[in-house]
Formats: structure tokens, C-alpha cells, sequence
């Protein structure tokens, strides 16, 4: 049964966060300026809903690093079991939680500031550039494998810019560790590896995919790629995030379709063995759980600074990564208008691998029935 892997909506990460315990442990917001969805450990409980009936102590004879108004304020989201404990407690608890979730606070630092914008010539390797550069099929194939269809490879990153992503990453890792922290993890199958958009990347990650996955799909997908000069445009959202696989982590990765258009997939290293991912064909919702054609069937071994570009669609999973740790970095590509059409329409054979069959079983089937039709006129007519 292939999984549709999709994001964790922050409604049910919070669900889940609450069923746990009634006070909420979640803190939904902007609290470090990266738009990162926290919950933090239950000594920084706040209720989801102010209690009403409870009349908040004054806080204005004291100097406070905040205007005492925010305290007075924040009490009434104060677990139950605080409301009627001493001012000075109550203060305590909720100076705790301000200062923890302050900008000098508990906030995470970026390591390497670089990362957090487009410098496309110390990102990527040249004939990458030169290929977006030129921008034809021809530059693009120049660069790539297509070791089944639909399915392109090629450098990309350069490793230097691997390393400071991976260290960024552990910097990431570090800091939920540090404080605790709970974070939306990439998706519904993924336990591990991080939301790159939460953490300050989602201008820098939005700039690949416009200017650099979505020039490459308008050619190899283009069912996916409307063309904005003709009042559509697409490709326009995307989800950044990186996996991790090694012990103490994910260790595979089952079947499953992407909740995207178009997938790019970047290993970002280190040293592993195993990790290959496997692929099906792509289908459509109707077909996605149908047969495996032999010449479907693809095993693709992941390297370093080396991209695999396919459909969304494109059923696919990911073998164990038995010894070491793997890194990578994906970028779902999502349009708006391709979801929306294809409500109206029941035939996607210019890209499921089904439809397509089926069409051409109807056409063989018109052609003999003309030719039979044919045949049979001058059968008459010669008789
Ligand atoms: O582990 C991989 O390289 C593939 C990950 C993947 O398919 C996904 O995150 O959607
Ligand atoms: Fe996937």
C-alpha cells in the first residue's frame, strides 16, 4: 500500500501535544523569529484559553524587564494549579517562560549566515550554473542521467556548501536538544531532520525552487508548469526540509507518493552505506496502488552533492541506511493550479504510468476496428 506522505498540520501536531496533558505544551508562534512551532518541556506550561473567572494580581509596583500589564495579562493562561499560588510563584513561573522565549533568550543562532540567502556561484557546482545559465533542454540534458523516465540526476551542491548545511543542521539539532524544544518534524513519516523554513531558510529555499527547480521542470514536466504570462502560474509554494537516517534515527523510509509536484532530493553526505532509494512509477490518485511494470522499477544510490529530480508522484521509499549517517535535502515543489485542475480531469496519461497504458489500448483498439472497418468496404467493393 503506498503512504501519501504529507506535512504535519501544526492543528494536529498541537492535538497530539494536548492529549498528553489538558495544559497546552505547545506554544504555537514566531517566538524565535523563525516561525518554528515549539512546545516546550511541561515546566513552561501555558493553557490554551485564558481562565475568565480569574482576577490576575497587579504587578505595577515592581521593576520588571517587561511592563507589568503583560504579567497581569499572561496570568489568565496560567496552569490551573498556579492561579492561586503567591504573586511572587506566579511571577516566577511566567518570567521564565518570557525570558526563555525572549529574542536574547533561548534563541537559536544561525551558524553560518551565508546559507540564509541565494549566493548561487558558492552553492552550486558551475555546470549546473552554465545549464540554468542557458536554460534550453539541450543545456539541462548536457548535466543530467535519466536512468528511468521522469527521473533526472545531477550535481548540484558544492561540498563545501554540504558542510556547512550539515553543520547548520547539527546546530539545529543542537539547540532543539539544549532547550528541549519540540519541533515540527518534516513530515508524517519523518521522526527526524528538521523544517528548514521554520528555521529563518524559506526566502533562500523559495529562490530554488523559482529559479532553479521550476526552469528545469518547465521542461521535463510540464503538465506541473503553467506559464505565469498566461494568467497561471505554478510551482509557486514549496516545503524545505532535510531527513536524517543512522542509528538513533530513521533508518528507512517506506513507499510512498510526496505531497508535491515536483521533488528534489539532495544528499548532503556524510558517510553511509545503503540508503538507495527505490522507484515504482508514477501514478495517478486512482492508480497509485496498482502493479509495478518491470521497466518501472529503479534503484537509485545516493551521492554526495547529487540531485534526483522527480514527480511528486512518483512512488518511491528508501532502503535502510545501515552504517553511518545520511543527510538530505528536499525540496517539495507544490502548484496550486495543477491540484485545482486536476479535480475537472479523469485521464493524466501524459504522466501516470496507467492512463498511459490504458490509452493506448484504446487507440489499438480504434485503429483495428477502422482497419477492420476498411478492410470490410473493399471486401464489398471488390466482390
Ligand atoms: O530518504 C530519501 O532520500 C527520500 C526522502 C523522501 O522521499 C521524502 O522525504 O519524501
Ligand atoms: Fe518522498
Amino acid at each position: 500500500m503506498v503512504k501519501k506522505k504529507s506535512t504535519k498540520k501544526s492543528s494536529e501536531y498541537l492535538k497530539s501535544e494536548e492529549d498528553q496533558s489538558p495544559a497546552i505544551t505547545a506554544v504555537n508562534g514566531n517566538i524565535n523569529g523563525n516561525g518554528v512551532t515549539l512546545s516546550s518541556t511541561p515546566t513552561f506550561c501555558l493553557s490554551l484559553n485564558p481562565n475568565k473567572e480569574h482576577k490576575p494580581d497587579n504587578y505595577d509596583d515592581l521593576a520588571l524587564e517587561y511592563d507589568p500589564m503583560l504579567f497581569t495579562c499572561l496570568e489568565r493562561y496560567l496552569p490551573p494549579s498556579l492561579l492561586s499560588s503567591s504573586r511572587d510563584s506566579k511571577l516566577h513561573f511566567m518570567r521564565d517562560i518570557l525570558l526563555k522565549y525572549s529574542p536574547e533568550g533561548e534563541r537559536i543562532r544561525p551558524l553560518h549566515k551565508e546559507l540564509y540567502s541565494m549566493h548561487a556561484t558558492n552553492f552550486f557546482v558551475p555546470s549546473f550554473l552554465k545549464a540554468i545559465h542557458d536554460n534550453t533542454e539541450e543545456s539541462f540534458r548536457s548535466i543530467m542521467s535519466e536512468p528511468a523516465p521522469g527521473i533526472f540526476t545531477f550535481d548540484i551542491l558544492q561540498p563545501q556548501f554540504c558542510d556547512l548545511l550539515l553543520k547548520e543542521v547539527e546546530n539545529i539539532e543542537k539547540w532543539v536538544c539544549d532547550t528541549k524544544c519540540k519541533i515540527m518534524r518534516p513530515n508524517t513519516m519523518n521522526n527526524y531532520g528538521a523544517v528548514l523554513d521554520d528555521f529563518g531558510m524559506e526566502t533562500m529555499l523559495h529562490k530554488l525552487m523559482e529559479d532553479f527547480v521550476r526552469p528545469i521542470s518547465k521542461v521535463f514536466f510540464p503538465e506541473v508548469v503553467f506559464y505565469p504570462e498566461v494568467g497561471g502560474s505554478s510551482l509557486i509554494s514549496h516545503h524545505g526540509f532535510v531527513v536524517q537516517y543512522g542509528i538513533h534515527k530513521d533508518i528507512d523510509l517506506g513507499f510512498h507518493v510526496d505531497d508535491a509536484e515536483v521533488t528534489l532530493n539532495v544528499c548532503l553526505g556524510q558517510e553511509f552505506s545503503g540508503g538507495e532509494l527505490f522507484f515504482r512509477g508514477v501514478r495517478c490518485e486512482k492508480h497509485v496502488n496498482t502493479e509495478t511494470q518491470a521497466e518501472e522499477s529503479l534503484d537509485y544510490s545516493h551521492v554526495p552533492g547529487r540531485a534526483i529530480l522527480h514527480r511528486g508522484r512518483h512512488r518511491h521509499g528508501a532502503r535502510a541506511t545501515t552504517q553511518g549517517r545520511r543527510v538530505n535535502l528536499i525540496l517539495w515543489c507544490r502548484s496550486a493550479v495543477f491540484r485545482e485542475l486536476k479535480k475537472y480531469q479523469t485521464d493524466f496519461s501524459s504522466w501516470c504510468g496507467v492512463c498511459q497504458r490504458e490509452k493506448k489500448v484504446r487507440q489499438q483498439l480504434s485503429i483495428s476496428a477502422v482497419k477492420e472497418e476498411l478492410l470490410k468496404k473493399e471486401g464489398e467493393s471488390t466482390s
